[in-house]
């Protein structure tokens, strides 16, 4: 099976999860597609659900396809995110952010009773870190937040390549409006000591580890379908 059939299958098991008269927080990324192509096929057949997109990307998706949508002001409390995601490790910490849409996504991921990832075994790690950290920065001081940045995660025992994400030679700018610094730490034994560093320097928005948010992960491979859940 290739890449995509395995985010097909991921997001078909996803579906089950998803019940009539659900709220639901609904993912960007390849993955996140998937599932709102299936979404869009039960909306169609007449299941009545609303959605929170994580992006600009995923909502005119969602547009096309006819699912019905809503804003986290109109709609704060979600019942289900589904999302895909750049790592997942065995006790459920992400690193997201890989489409740009984490500060979004991880709004509306602390916004729901529960959150479901779905992803191709490839992003399954025993130690998050091989994927480069996605940080959202204000464009405001850029220099010295990357230094911040660099001083934050020393603190935490890391360094490594802080890289301004470009587009078509151009900074990326996200759907906030604001810049990303991709960090390439290697592995990151200590993920909640990096979280707590990086959320102390002012300039950064947001980072792309997701701790504690996460449910459940369906992961798809050459074998089938595995759960991966939470401990209690
Ligand atoms: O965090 C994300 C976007 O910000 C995506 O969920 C992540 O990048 C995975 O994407 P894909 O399903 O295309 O591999």
């Amino acid at each position: 099976m290739d890449a995509r059939a395995l985010k097909i299958e991921a997001a078909r098991a996803a579906l089950g999860h998803v019940a009539d008269g659900m709220r639901l927080g609904i993912g960007t990324g390849s993955t996140a597609e998937e599932f709102v192509r299936l979404l869009a096929e039960k909306v169609a057949a007449g299941m009545n659900i609303v959605g929170v997109p994580t992006s600009e990307r995923t909502a005119a998706l969602c547009r096309e396809l006819g699912v019905p949508l809503s804003t986290l002001d109109e709609t704060p409390g979600l019942d289900l995110t589904i999302d895909g995601a750049d790592e997942v490790d065995g006790q459920l910490a992400l690193i997201k952010g890989g489409g740009g849409a984490l500060l979004r996504e991880k709004i509306v991921a602390a916004a729901s009773a529960r959150m479901i990832v779905i992803a191709d075994e490839s992003k399954l790690v025993d130690v998050l870190g091989r994927f480069p950290l996605p940080i959202e920065v204000n464009r405001f001081g850029l220099r010295a937040t990357r230094l911040a940045i660099a001083r934050a995660a020393d603190a935490a025992g890391l360094s490594g390549p802080l890289t301004l994400r470009m587009t078509n030679g151009e900074p990326f700018v996200t759907d906030g409006g604001h810049f990303i610094i991709d960090a390439s730490f290697g592995r990151i034994p200590d993920p909640r000591a990096l979280s707590n560093g990086l959320h102390a320097v002012p300039g950064v928005v947001e980072h792309g580890l997701f701790l504690g948010l996460a449910d459940a992960a369906i992961i798809a491979g050459a074998d089938g379908i595995r759960t991966v859940h939470a401990a209690s």
